[in-house]
């Protein structure tokens, strides 16, 4: 079944760039993950429902992050790989405000146009080829495609990205297949950094928790600040935002805890999803944007939707009352009261004022 395309990039910032320069408007569903684990997690959590990609654009990843790809179990149809070695965070290329150029080759309509060729710095023929073993051509177990990038105006494309081009097409049919037994967990890289002002809260509600990896979600409204406060936790940077169609992930370690937080996309026609990501989920943060007082109702609605929902009955419950920075915006008791929160018996709660462009709270 297509379900769309997924985009993994190696940090926000290249998918950013991505969205801008090819005008990426997601329509496709879309997942990021700094770490490439959480890449595995992402497909092996949902099999068969949410989103499901019927591709992967595997976007700007270190030699290392395709190392841990290649452990990634086989359950996407079809994967394919668009390797860089771009470091992090990734230097300005120099001609990056110059007009999107066209895309210099479509996949035969395999791929969407806008997402290949493009940007980045060029790998070395040997850099490509550790990236396209890495994540499994070698052993043809993954139908992938290398697509050398590069910044408009820096030149041709290296000659093993070329070569890689112009082999991918007969590379992609085959399906992504691990030999029987042969599944691996994940590798692991280095987990991400918190925001200490943010963390010290979640810190003190985790340690209610003892075992190895926890899975968040992120809900509220469409503009409340979640992939905001998603990235100020995991980069404690502020990032430029596009409305999240699908779900961001990222894990985020406190104290050897890891914490897989998905940040779910609040517009009014992806919250009926809502519930594919419930599963498993130990905590569920809920963003309010503490300036709309139009919509506190329909938080209200979505939140006692979800608290009834059979798989978030044990769930722990934290409410970010955002935006506290603008003037005039709705207090923690006005929220407290308009959300009915005392009414809350049957799940832990906790409400706390914060402002994700400064991390505070
Ligand atoms: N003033 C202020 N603006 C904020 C704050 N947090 C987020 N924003 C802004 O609010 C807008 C929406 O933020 P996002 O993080 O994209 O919102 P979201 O909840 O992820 O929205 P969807 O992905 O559509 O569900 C952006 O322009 C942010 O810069 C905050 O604490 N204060
Ligand atoms: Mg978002």
């Amino acid at each position: 079944m297509d379900m769309g395309y997924s985009i993994i990039c190696s940090h926000y910032g290249a998918m950013e760039e991505i969205r801008e320069k090819y005008k990426y408007s997601g329509t496709q569903q879309q997942a990021i993950g700094s770490h490439l684990p959480q890449l595995a997690a992402f497909t092996a959590s949902v099999p068969g429902k949410g989103p499901t990609p019927s591709a992967v654009l595997v976007m700007q990843i270190s030699e290392n992050q395709a190392g841990a790809l290649s452990q990634a179990p086989p359950l996407w149809p079809r994967a394919c790989a668009l390797t860089s070695r771009q470091t992090h965070p990734s230097p300005p290329p120099p001609a990056w405000s110059s007009p999107p150029q066209p895309p210099e080759r479509n996949w035969g309509g395999r791929w969407p146009a806008r997402l290949v060729a493009d940007n980045a710095a060029a790998m070395s023929a040997s850099q490509a080829s550790a990236a396209a073993a890495a994540v499994g051509l070698a052993r043809g177990r993954a139908a992938w495609a290398a697509v050398s990038l590069r910044f408009p105006g820096s030149g041709p494309a290296t000659s093993a990205g070329a070569a890689a081009e112009a082999e991918a097409p007969t590379r992609l049919s085959p399906p992504l297949q691990l030999e029987p037994g042969e599944a691996r967990r994940p590798g692991c890289l280095e987990g991400g950094v918190c925001c200490p002002r943010m963390g010290i809260l979640f810190t003190r509600i985790w340690r209610l928790f003892n075992h190895q990896e926890h899975k968040v979600i992120i809900v509220g409204l469409d503009n409340a600040g979640k992939t905001t406060i998603l990235y100020q936790f995991s980069m404690n940077e502020v990032v430029h935002t596009s409305p999240t169609i699908g779900s961001n992930v990222e894990e985020i370690v406190i104290n050897n805890t890891r914490f897989l937080m998905w940040d779910i996309g609040g517009q009014e026609s992806l919250r009926s999803s809502w519930n594919t990501y419930y599963t498993n989920t130990e905590f569920v943060i809920v963003v309010v944007d503490s300036t709309d007082r139009e919509r506190i109702s329909v938080t209200r609605e979505e939140l006692y939707k979800m608290l009834a929902h059979e798989d978030l009955r044990k769930a722990g419950l934290l409410i970010f009352a955002n935006k506290q920075d603008v003037k005039e915006c709705m207090t923690v008791a006005e929220i407290s009261q308009f959300l009915k929160l005392t009414s809350i018996k049957d799940h832990q709660w906790h409400i706390q004022a914060c402002c994700a462009l400064t991390g505070e709270g």
